[in-house]
């Protein structure tokens, strides 16, 4: 549990950070959104003491981090950046082992943990672990990043703006890598983002912020459904409300019994992507399948309209 209590940071008058308070659960993300300038990445910042609070204090597991030797901290919480940050001179393998080798792994297990993570972000170890990174594509030196701040099994990831510089298709698939390594290995994450879509597909929770104070912290859904400002409905965008609602939940959750004809839709496909996908086919109710194929019911057009509708 990281427990961020009453914390501000001052750089000369201007308050970058001003007077937050929150506590992260763990095994969940906590997604960081606001606009330039509003204190995100120095919030982040101070949970690794890469800034040091003017005042306040931040506590891990009930341990107060000034209590903790910045570099040890630093070894204990991963942290991946935009546009990596990978050592230039460095092959992929040993950027990978960074931390484990500062933490006294023996080679056998480095080498073992390197080749875990290659796989586990799709890159295999034969081709990838002697390239340069420059050798790699912004996808894959993005991936390298992120296995490289996991390598040596950290409780927390801290992540600013990690996917800010791939291609929407790209930045998908690698949000998607990363729910799924977060689901597996049960990781606390941070994640600073100026993408509220981002957010909303991440966070467990969000924390909305704006000139240094926190405005919102809250599950999606509850963002969306009840911003708590105007800001906040404006980062949201108003026009975008009822999808953002619809992306949260998944098919799995709203089947009805019934029948209906056509392409099946996948159970574990959005209720944003069903509602897309019958407008596109112009009908009025889908079948629904699981990954093995079966039809486990349908969901009707009618249905989605209802459940994009605003909370009451
Ligand atoms: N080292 C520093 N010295 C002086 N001012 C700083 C320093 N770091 C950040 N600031 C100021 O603190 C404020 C918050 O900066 P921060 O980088 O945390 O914002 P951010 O929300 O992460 O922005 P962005 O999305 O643009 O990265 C800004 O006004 C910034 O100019």
């Amino acid at each position: 549990m990281i427990e961020i209590d009453g914390v501000s940071k001052a750089y000369g008058d201007n308050l970058a950070v001003n007077d937050v308070s929150l506590t992260i659960q763990p095994h969940t993300i906590c997604a960081v959104v606001g606009t330039s300038g509003s204190g995100k990445t120095t919030l982040m910042r101070m949970i690794n003491r890469l800034v040091e609070p003017t005042s306040g204090q931040i506590r891990i597991d009930s341990e107060d981090v000034t209590a903790v030797p910045a570099h040890e901290l630093r070894r204990r919480i991963g942290y991946a950046i935009q546009g990596n940050g990978l050592f230039p001179h460095k092959n992929v393998g040993q950027n990978i082992a960074t931390v484990p080798r500062l933490l006294g792994w023996n080679e056998k297990r480095i080498s073992a943990r390197v080749d875990e993570l290659l796989e586990l972000f799709q890159l295999d170890p034969h081709m990838f672990r002697d390239r340069m990174p420059h050798e790699l594509s912004g996808g894959q030196q993005q991936r390298v990043g992120v296995a490289r701040a996991l390598a040596a099994k950290p409780n927390i990831l801290l992540m600013d703006e990690p996917f800010g510089a791939l291609d929407p298709v790209i930045r998908t698939r690698a949000q998607d890598d990363l729910l799924a390594i977060q689901q597996r290995f049960g990781t606390t994450i941070v994640l600073v983002t100026h993408d509220m879509e981002e957010a909303i597909h991440l966070g467990d929770r969000i924390a909305v912020m704006d000139e240094g104070k926190l405005v919102q912290f809250a599950p999606p859904a509850e963002i969306i459904g009840n911003p708590a400002s105007d800001f906040v409905a404006e980062l949201l965008g108003p026009s975008d409300r009822a999808f953002r609602l619809l992306s949260l939940s998944r098919l799995a959750d709203h089947v009805e019994s019934g029948e209906a004809t056509g392409e099946p839709l996948p159970s574990t496909a959005s209720l944003r992507d069903a509602y897309s996908e019958l407008l596109w086919s112009g009908r009025t109710a889908a079948p629904v399948v699981t990954a093995a194929g079966d039809v486990i019911g349908r969901i009707r057009l009618e249905s989605l309209t209802r459940l994009a509708m605003a909370p009451k």
